[in-house]
């Protein structure tokens, strides 16, 4: 590790080092992937192969070391307020502008012209969306992309997309970058070894990275890969305000990983930038490679994040909590504790709540609803969602546990249990009316149409006479927190009635 990652003292980040071998690229051989630790900090970072490549003190030295050229990579307006204001300088072998004229490329299936789509407002799920065949197609991360839903339009910078990347194939000579908005990328099956600008991240399932607007990027992939991306038009994610919990819990910053300076001085043929404009792709060739970044410093910078370490809160004594307690990053919008989107985790943890309904309750909800699963199963849809597959409970659209997990936890014995031992699902959570495209419902052929069936079998227990159903496992027939429960022995209608009015 070069010493100015790690001892200049103006560094406020810790350096944390994971032990796992980097890949073997074509170019370098990197056995060990080091990041800077640490949630929107100023970093600054120099790849140890050109000691002092980072200018001391100012921005724009007449002549950089090493004859690099600076280049400011602007997230935030010039003046965005301190707390927000956002930017990195790259020191680098050339700067960006080198290129030819950008020609527009196909879209495949990413969409951002949501008006072409009829509006759907149904409970909707996708079994696992498939993944092509290498031996069929060669697809990159990029070719791979393929819109599910959406709202708004990347021109007034207000709105996000959700899509899934189904791929096979690694980006060769080709990077992409997104002029719309910010992408939060959740890896499903397959690891992706990522080139920033600003380094190297291998990113897998269970840990998700942020790659903000602008910034350039290849993926790596090794077979079968599939995972989500939220895009977010409006603004970039930023950690949820703790109010109460304190200064510490859910996801600590510490746990934000950014990669450190890597570069590449390599000359081809033709490198492809692929550039996201405007909701179309658009392809510019360069002759060299984009990842020749020798050194940085500044606060807007990708990141990785491993969902094992969210601190999670939840009740010590009833009731069910909303899911906002389970918030990694939220993109705000302009009107207080409004998301444009929220990224939410339902994570192992302990369930303990007495007297209580434990799995999530029926719902509608003034914001839309994308849930996603990596592994393992979803607690109030056991049966139903798959890993790789999604359900889309849009604004206002009933939803909630299926039968047989109502059924269950009704009955259930209220012990200390430990829920979602083995599986991680999350939660794109938006204000916006998404939209859901073609793809999605019909060229996947992964819509399920059934899925409103597993609500069905919800019986009717309502029974005028009765204050309470037949007793639960517990022997409880009616439940109050502010009463000791009534037994089944207790229970007839007048005895139930004095609990209710009393
Ligand atoms: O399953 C869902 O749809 C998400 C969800 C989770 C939860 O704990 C409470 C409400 C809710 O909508
Ligand atoms: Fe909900």
């Amino acid at each position: 590790m070069h010493a100015l990652n790690q001892s200049l003292p103006c560094c406020i980040n810790s350096v944390e080092i994971s032990n796992f071998p980097f890949w073997n690229t074509s170019f370098i051989m990197i056995t060990s992937s080091v990041y800077l630790s640490g949630f929107r900090n100023e970093f600054h970072s120099e790849d140890p192969r050109c000691p002092g490549s980072l200018p001391t003190k100012q921005n724009n030295p007449q002549r950089c070391p090493y004859g690099l050229y600076p280049e400011q990579l602007s997230g935030t307006s010039f003046t965005s307020p301190r707390e927000t204001n956002s930017r990195s300088w790259l020191y680098r072998i050339r700067p960006s502008v080198l290129h030819t004229p950008f020609k527009k490329l196909p879209l495949g299936n990413l969409s951002t012209n949501w008006d072409i789509f009829e509006p759907n407002p149904n409970q909707l799920k996708w079994d696992p969306f498939d993944i092509p065949d290498v031996e069929d197609r060669r697809v990159d991360f990029v070719q791979g992309l393929n819109t599910v839903c959406g709202a708004g339009d990347p021109k007034d910078r207000h709105g996000i997309a959700i899509h899934m990347f189904l791929c096979n194939t690694s980006m060769e000579d080709k990077c992409f970058y997104n002029s719309d908005g910010d992408f939060l990328i959740v890896p499903q099956q397959g690891k992706l070894w990522i080139t920033t600008e600003f380094g190297k991240m291998l990113v897998e399932p269970n840990e998700i990275c942020v790659i903000q607007q602008g910034m350039r990027f290849s993926v790596e992939l090794k077979g079968p890969t599939r995972g989500y991306i939220l895009e977010v038009y409006n603004n970039h994610f930023v950690l949820p305000p703790l109010g109460p919990i304190g200064a510490n819990g859910l996801a600590n910053p510490r746990g934000f990983l950014t990669p450190v300076a890597w570069y590449e001085d390599k000359e081809v043929n033709k490198y492809t930038v692929i550039n996201k404009f405007q909701g179309h792709l658009f392809a510019a060739c360069q002759n060299h490679s984009p990842f020749d970044v020798v050194a940085w410093h500044g606060n807007y910078v990708p990141y990785k994040y491993n969902l094992s370490d969210f601190m999670v809160f939840n009740t010590v004594s009833f009731d069910h909590a909303d899911p906002s307690i389970f918030t990694v990053l939220t993109c705000p919008s302009t009107r207080p504790g409004v998301a444009i989107a929220d990224f939410v985790i339902f994570p192992p943890r302990w369930s303990t709540a007495e007297n209580t309904f434990r799995p999530p309750y029926y719902h509608r909800n003034c914001m839309s609803e994308f849930m996603g699963l990596i592994y393992g199963s979803y607690e109030a849809k056991e049966d139903t969602l798959k890993p790789g597959g999604a359900t889309l409970h849009n604004i206002m659209t009933p939803h909630g546990p299926d039968s047989n997990c109502f059924e269950k936890a009704s009955n259930a014995q209220l012990v200390p249990e430990k829920v979602a031992e083995e599986t991680m699902s999350f939660m794109f959570e938006s204000c916006l009316n998404m939209t859901v495209t073609d793809w999605a419902c019909n060229t996947s052929l992964k819509l399920d149409v059934n899925y409103p069936k597993c609500w069905q079998n919800l019986k009717k227990m309502f029974n005028p006479k009765l204050m309470s159903l037949k007793p639960n496992i517990n022997g409880e027939a009616y439940t109050s927190i502010y009463r000791s429960p009534i037994h089944a022995e207790d229970n007839d209608v007048g005895n139930a009635d004095t609990a209710v009015h009393n």
